[in-house]
């Protein structure tokens, strides 16, 4: 079963100023332990597409599962959680009170909540960190702490929004290299929205490039780079190959009417 089954997908949305179209006929599956990005022109619905999966927007035509069963049914039993550009913590709780929350809301017991922040919080490496208030952390700290967030829930699919486009290239890329080292660790499916082509190509196990408005999938370009990957595969030439079909397919996707 796919984790992600999109079948002519359409949104539009209607404004004052007319309709926006924002996703055109998107036909896409994501697969168990996948690592899939969405690439694509600023505005061309890479997170309207996400919004879908997670059931925070409705598509105005065409189908969609998510885990088999609808988004609706899919957010009900916590089958994904969601990583946001900004951390989105909330200053007056601690690093460990702002994992628990989504836990106090399920009515997990102390123990159970407990466990899961520490076990969560090790993964992404934060552990001494519990009670320190998101101000007292780093960009890249914060941000690792709202992955841990999300992961609490245990869910099978993780929705990252252009998770590290706020913060520098030298942390961001060591945030990739965790990130990737997490996804080999739990066996999550991924599907993450990025504007950089490095981060795309460097994370992925898929990369979907995305057409401008209305967004449509234009290509989908799969990457054969071994698992186990550090930084220095991006001097390779087989890393260098796929950045230039994903250049080459963005490039293509533009229509450079408007
Ligand atoms: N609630 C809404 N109402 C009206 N239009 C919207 C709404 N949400 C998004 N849009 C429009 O839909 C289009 C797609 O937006 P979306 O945010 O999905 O793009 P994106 O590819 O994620 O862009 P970016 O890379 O800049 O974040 C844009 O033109 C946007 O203005």
């Amino acid at each position: 079963m796919s984790v992600v089954a999109a079948k002519n997908l359409s949104l539009t949305f209607q404004t004052n100023d007319g309709p926006v179209h924002a996703l055109s006929e998107i036909d896409l599956t994501v697969e168990r332990g996948e690592f899939v990005s969405f690439i694509g022109p600023s505005g061309c619905g890479k997170t309207t597409l996400l919004r879908v999966i997670a059931d925070l927007e409705q598509p105005t035509s065409g189908a969609i599962t998510v885990n088999g069963v609808s988004p609706d049914e899919a957010r009900r039993s916590r089958a994904y959680g969601y990583v946001f550009q900004a951390a989105a913590l909330y200053p007056w709780r601690t690093i460990a009170r702002n994992v628990a929350l989504p836990l106090e809301i399920m009515g997990l017991s102390k123990a159970e909540q407990q466990a899961r922040i520490d076990k969560n919080l090790a993964l992404v490496n934060l552990t001494g960190f519990e009670r320190k208030f998101p101000w007292q952390l780093s960009g890249g700290m914060q941000q690792r702490a709202s992955i841990a967030r999300a992961l609490a829930v245990e869910p099978d699919l993780l929705l990252m929004d252009e998770p590290f486009g706020a913060l520098d290239e030298i942390v961001r890329d060591h945030l990739n290299e965790q990130l990737l080292q997490l996804w080999d660790k739990t066996g999550k499916t991924v599907i993450f929205v990025t504007h950089s082509i490095p981060e795309a190509v460097f994370l992925s196990s898929r990369i979907v490039v995305m057409s401008p408005r209305p967004g449509r999938v234009h290509e989908v370009i799969e990457s054969n780079l071994p698992r186990d990957r550090t930084l220095d595969i991006r001097e390779t030439p087989e890393f260098l190959k796929i950045a230039h079909r994903v250049r080459e397919g963005l490039r293509a996707g533009h229509s450079y009417d408007d």
